[in-house]
């Protein structure tokens, strides 16, 4: 049977009085990297806020098949780690220490970081390309660099279950590429990887793409089936197309298309 990294079973959730997200079903397979696309203000930031436990819903969120409200807390942080959009605060800590608030769930209520703590932080922050900034203030970095570290803090916790926001803003193309690389090594290992996309042409590498319209989860399958692709054209209202280039699938803007 296959293993279920992440479920959710009829999730609806509000912000203030609105109603954002509505009837929300789905099982995410661990050992996979499920990319979260649909239109601006689709409810995908929302979904994966409620996938982390961070949005009260109603229906319910499952974690390995436990109820995320009957994980202990720092049991639950070292099976599951969140990169929100825009992260703010920390800005005096060094880019070392901000990596390290990624152990804390490992580690007893004050004690100093121990030898497997400093060997994480290590690997994460040289897994972003981040080692050389560690004895430079987070508030002190370039909107790239400080993402690097932030991603850096995420790998720290060694989490099974990665939920990530816009994890590519502000990186240029050689550190996306590196992320990919970083996401295929944790699927491969048997990670799970959730992330809210905005570029169609990375979130098309996943195994899985969500598709999130007006709340509603408009479809789940493969990147590469062409049903994905059908739901995919019609969630953008039939504004852009999916195409096959050099063995990679692609998505433009019609308006793109006419001008190629
Ligand atoms: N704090 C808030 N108060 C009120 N409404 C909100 C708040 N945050 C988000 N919303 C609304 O909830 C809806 C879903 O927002 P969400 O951020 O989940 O969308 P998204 O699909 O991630 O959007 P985008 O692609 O623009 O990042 C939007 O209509 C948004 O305006």
């Amino acid at each position: 049977m296959q293993n279920i990294a992440v479920s959710a079973h009829g999730v609806s959730a509000s912000i203030g009085k609105s109603p954002i997200l509505h009837g929300i079903d789905l099982q995410l397979p661990a050992g996979r990297w499920c990319a979260i696309v649909g239109p601006n203000g689709a409810g995908k930031s929302t979904l994966l806020r409620v996938l982390a436990g961070l949005l009260p819903c109603h229906g319910q969120v499952r974690l390995q098949g436990r109820a995320l409200g009957d994980w202990p807390a720092r049991e639950r942080a070292r099976q599951l780690a969140w990169l929100g959009q825009a992260e703010t605060g920390g800005e005096d800590l060094l880019a070392w220490d901000v990596a390290m608030l990624g152990r804390l769930p490992h580690r007893a209520w004050l004690a100093a970081p121990d030898e497997r703590d400093q060997a994480a932080v290590t690997q994460a922050l040289h897994a972003t390309q981040a080692w050389e900034l560690r004895a430079r203030r987070l508030g002190a970095l370039s909107g790239g660099e400080r993402q690097r570290v932030l991603l850096a803090r995420l790998l720290a916790t060694q989490a099974p279950v990665l939920l990530m926001d816009e994890p590519l803003a502000h990186l240029d193309p050689p550190h996306q590429a590196d992320w990919l690389a970083t996401v295929r090594a944790q699927v491969a290992a048997g990670g799970t990887v959730v992330s809210v996309l905005h570029e169609l042409n990375m979130a098309l590498r996943a195994d899985e793409l969500l598709i999130i319209q007006a709340g509603r989860l408009l479809h789940h399958g493969p990147c590469d089936a062409a049903e994905t692709h059908r739901a995919l054209v019609a969630a953008f209202d039939g504004r852009i197309g999916v195409h096959p280039v050099q063995g990679q699938w692609i998505a433009l803007p019609r308006e793109l298309e006419r001008a190629a």
